[in-house]
């Protein structure tokens, strides 16, 4: 039997998950890792959590599978994007932790340069905003920060990489300095039409092109594992950030195809095929994924506090024991009352992008209780959604497919999915495969070892596990949507 390795690099696990010839999940290992906040605001992983975690979950699932690197054909790579390493080449060790995706610290570094009127060659050369999400400012943080940093890495002796691209420098023992178009797409350097590190942007954020990996296709030659890593070596086929990876493995390889993924946050991506369309509405312009030198485009639109709701329920509210119970709790909830959360916890993303606002719950009454909470929370997520669905429809002309393809933790809700679909009066089609992530990371993988089908062979893989229809007649939903809109306005101005 055949196997490929899927490693997914999140935000708060590793996870090493083998898939067999079948593209079955073989074995799962997954470790956590600790977070570091030195500041308000700041979130860092260390570097070596990261590494040691991918390092020992693989190792665990060859040894609880009882084989051996030779019977795995290929490995995948999916990862937390953004999430930016600096590290020394010498040494292969980090001169910094790893700035995380979460991390606010370089707020004022992108106003200074919105001020500056750089705004539109960003969102023209990138499909970005000039937010401290991307890695460029963070890149240039560190620069600007660790002593004598910018002339090392002027000098070629420091490398910058995304999370991939760490992991591949040090399986592959220093030999590869690599990465993919989804990974680049997502540094605020990299020019998605032309498909190359943009020289303008390299010059504003101060950055030596000399540190910034190759950029390679999604499926492509990434290098190949030292065998003391695994006992023999293994060659990197697969590489794509996590929600690349996730519209990959929910084949969204037609125009319009749209998935979204519920984990802590949600995000959302719309297939616009080989065009990348700017969007009027705040949306982000990726690259969904590239294959044979062929860039394939996305709107994607990212909120922030999706399955977080759930976790404030549980654990700061204390009012469910786990996630599960938010949904059995949400069906008792008064049909009479209209309470609304706004999970602004950590501020807006898209479509809104106001990092400063916090949330607010509405409606309250004096027999509002947790039934009420639970459903609030719930349907933030279905609104959020719903706030991000109309944005990328009205930016997208092509035929946009009314359904919606889900996964991640939360979309294991039957509750939370019906109120999805009731709210965008769409239908929302949830896939037996939970794994979808790690499933797109190994297809990219197992097709350019040639033991995985082709992109037609794949998608018709692709199999329902439930579909969720409307259930709420559009006059009630409507109404419901303008008070959702109306207490977002009102958290903004608070
Ligand atoms: N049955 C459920 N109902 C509602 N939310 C759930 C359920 N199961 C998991 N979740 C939520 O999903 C999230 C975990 O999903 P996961 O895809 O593992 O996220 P991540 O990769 O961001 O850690 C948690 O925030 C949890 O609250
Ligand atoms: O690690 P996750 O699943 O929370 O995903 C993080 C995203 O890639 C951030 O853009």
């Amino acid at each position: 039997m055949t196997y490929i390795l899927a490693i997914d690099q999140g935000t708060t696990s590793t996870r090493a998950i083998l898939f067999d010839g079948d593209m079955q999940v073989a074995a799962v290992a997954q470790e956590e890792f600790p977070q570091h906040y030195p500041n308000a605001g700041w979130v860092e992983h260390d570097p070596e959590d990261l590494w040691s975690t991918t390092l020992s979950t693989c190792r665990k699932v060859l040894s609880d599978k009882g084989i051996s690197a030779s019977d795995i054909a290929g490995i995948g790579i999916t990862n937390q994007r953004e999430t930016t390493v600096v590290w020394d080449k010498s040494t292969g060790r980090a001169i910094h932790n790893a700035i995380v995706w979460q991390d606010r610290r370089t707020a004022e570094i992108c106003e200074v340069l919105r001020d500056e009127g750089h705004e539109d060659v960003v969102r023209d050369t990138t499909g970005l905003l000039l937010d401290p999400y991307f890695s460029g400012t963070k890149v240039k943080w560190i620069l600007d920060t660790v002593e004598g940093a910018r002339s090392r890495a002027k000098a070629g002796e420091l490398l910058f990489g995304t999370i991939d691209s760490f992991l591949i420098w040090r399986l592959t023992g220093g030999q590869a300095h690599v990465t993919d178009a989804t990974n680049a797409a997502r540094t605020l350097m990299y020019d998605i039409k032309s498909g190359a590190w943009s020289n303008e942007i390299c010059a504003m954020l101060d950055v030596p092109q000399a540190m910034l990996p190759e950029v390679l296709d999604c499926a492509a030659d990434f290098g190949t594992t030292v065998e003391d890593h695994f006992g023999g070596a293994i060659p990197i086929l697969g590489v794509a950030g996590d929600q690349q990876a996730a519209t990959v493995g929910q084949t969204c390889f037609q125009p319009g195809m749209m998935k979204s993924t519920y984990g802590t946050g949600c995000f959302a991506l719309l297939n616009t095929g080989d065009t990348p369309v700017l969007s009027k509405n705040r949306m982000l312009t990726t690259i969904a994924y590239q294959l044979d030198g062929k860039p394939t485009y996305a709107l994607e639109g990212s909120i922030f506090i999706a399955g977080a709701a759930v976790q404030w329920l549980r654990d700061g509210l204390g009012i469910i024991g786990k996630a599960s119970e938010s949904g059995v709790l949400a069906d008792r909830a008064d049909p009479t009352q209209d309470v609304i959360l706004v999970p602004a916890f950590t501020g807006l993303g898209a479509p809104y992008w106001e990092p400063d606002c916090r949330g607010g719950m509405f409606g309250l009454t004096r027999n509002s209780g947790p039934a009420e909470f639970a459903r609030a929370a719930l349907q933030s997520v279905a609104y959020q959604t719903r706030d991000l669905w109309e944005a990328m429809r009205a930016d997208w002309e092509g035929d946009a497919n009314v359904t919606l393809r889900v996964d991640g933790g939360m979309s294991a809700s039957d509750w939370a999915m019906q109120s999805l679909s009731d709210t965008l009066g769409a239908a929302v089609d949830r896939p037996v495969m939970q794994e979808t992530t790690a499933l797109g990371a190994a297809w990219l993988a197992g097709m350019k070892a040639g033991v995985y089908p082709d992109q037609n062979g794949f998608a018709a893989t692709w199999a329902l596990d439930r579909e969720f229809t409307p259930m709420l007649d559009a006059g009630r939903r409507e109404e419901a949507y303008a008070r959702w809109k109306r207490a977002v306005q009102a958290v903004i101005g608070v």
